[in-house]
């Protein structure tokens, strides 16, 4: 029997087979981007982030923030979320996590070849997951660059199972993921940006082991959107009303882009190419303007870190980083 087209169907999604797609960008687009996640926002002359804007000291390319990957999984869906089975209101999709591997420097600028497919899907009642995982090769050389799992939480999408056991389907062993436990003691370091335009900038606290970096958004959302997520959730009021914000929000992007540029800073010393993954949760939303307080721990390799918004002592995300090695003036 064949089922009505209007209803979600997970066999069609699980079965749909997603055509390869291209994605070329250039170091307009990656100073854009770097521009999108604060850096050099409070110090434009700030050693360690002039290189991600602008050809510092002579430099031949501009250097690509490694956050920069998830662009690609974004623009790689075809007319969105429009699978065949997939019934969903756009209105209510949130960005629910994000997991990028990197496997080489990215270029600051490239043609890439991205092969689609479904990592993962779950009914969870309230709400549809849905997971995406996006493999990018530059055309050129056919390199594996990097790889994206992206991860809609899809509101009132859920209560689709067709028997009693919820519906779960992921391309990936769960138990190779690991899960966040944010640490009980204090975090390691502590960087502070200035608050105001009229203060000393990168004031830096070392107070004993601990670092804590605050970011300050203004109107960040209507700036990181040019660099391709245009869903109306970030700019447009009435729809956020919808959406069930007071006003529109941060993409989810934006905030893991924040925290992981202040992990490049803090711990990499500004050296983007030593991180190799990136795992990020998104559990609650930003508004643009808010203070983002990222808290970072390190345990070998790993950095843990959770962002909070200031203003309203919240956790907003957290996750980890994979680190190739540590900079040698940490
Ligand atoms: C293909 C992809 C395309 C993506 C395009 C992205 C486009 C962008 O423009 C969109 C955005 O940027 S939106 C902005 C960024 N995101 C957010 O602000 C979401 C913040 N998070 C929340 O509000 C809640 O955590 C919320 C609402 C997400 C969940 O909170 P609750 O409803 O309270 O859920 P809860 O009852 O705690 O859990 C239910 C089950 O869901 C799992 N879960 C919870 N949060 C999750 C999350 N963030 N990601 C993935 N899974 C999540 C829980 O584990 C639980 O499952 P189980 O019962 O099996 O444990």
């Amino acid at each position: 029997m064949s089922s009505d087209a209007s209803e979600f169907d997970p066999d069609r999604i699980e079965s749909y087979k997603f055509p390869e797609t291209t994605y070329t960008y250039s170091e307009r687009d990656v100073a854009l981007y770097a521009l999108g996640i604060g850096a050099c926002a409070r110090d434009a002359v700030d050693v360690d982030q002039l290189k991600f804007v602008y050809h510092d000291k002579g430099q031949k390319f501009i250097q690509v923030l490694p956050t920069f990957a998830a662009l690609f999984s974004l623009g790689s869906l075809p007319g969105g979320l429009g699978l065949p089975g997939l019934k969903y209101d756009p209105r209510l999709l949130l960005h629910g996590q994000q997991y990028i591997e990197l496997y080489k420097p990215l270029p600051s600028n490239a043609c890439l070849k991205n092969t689609v497919s479904l990592a993962g899907l779950h009914d969870k009642g309230k709400a549809a997951i849905l997971e995406i995982e996006t493999k990018s090769y530059d055309k050129d050389s056919g390199a594996l660059l990097c790889m994206n799992r992206t991860t809609a939480f899809l509101r009132g999408a859920g209560g689709f199972s067709k028997s009693s056991h919820p519906y779960s389907y992921s391309n990936y062993p769960k138990d190779k993921v690991p899960s966040v436990k944010i640490p009980k003691g204090q975090p390691f370091v502590v960087f502070e940006d200035c608050t105001q335009p009229s203060q000393a900038c990168s004031i830096y606290f070392i107070i004993a082991r601990m670092k804590v970096i605050v970011s300050y958004l203004l109107v960040l959302a209507l700036l990181y959107r040019l660099s391709g997520d245009y869903n109306p959730l970030h700019s447009d009021p009435t729809f956020a009303k919808v959406a069930g914000f007071t006003r529109p929000i941060l993409h989810g992007l934006c905030t893991l882009g924040f925290s992981v540029r202040a992990i490049v800073k803090c711990i990499c010393r500004g050296d983007p190419n030593l991180v190799k993954c990136i795992s990020g949760r998104f559990l609650l939303h930003v508004y643009p303007g808010e203070t983002l307080l990222t808290e970072m721990w390190l345990e070998g390799l790993r950095v843990i870190y959770q962002t909070k918004v200031k203003e309203r002592s919240r956790t907003v995300l957290s996750g980890y980083v994979d680190l190739h090695g540590l900079s040698s003036s940490l």
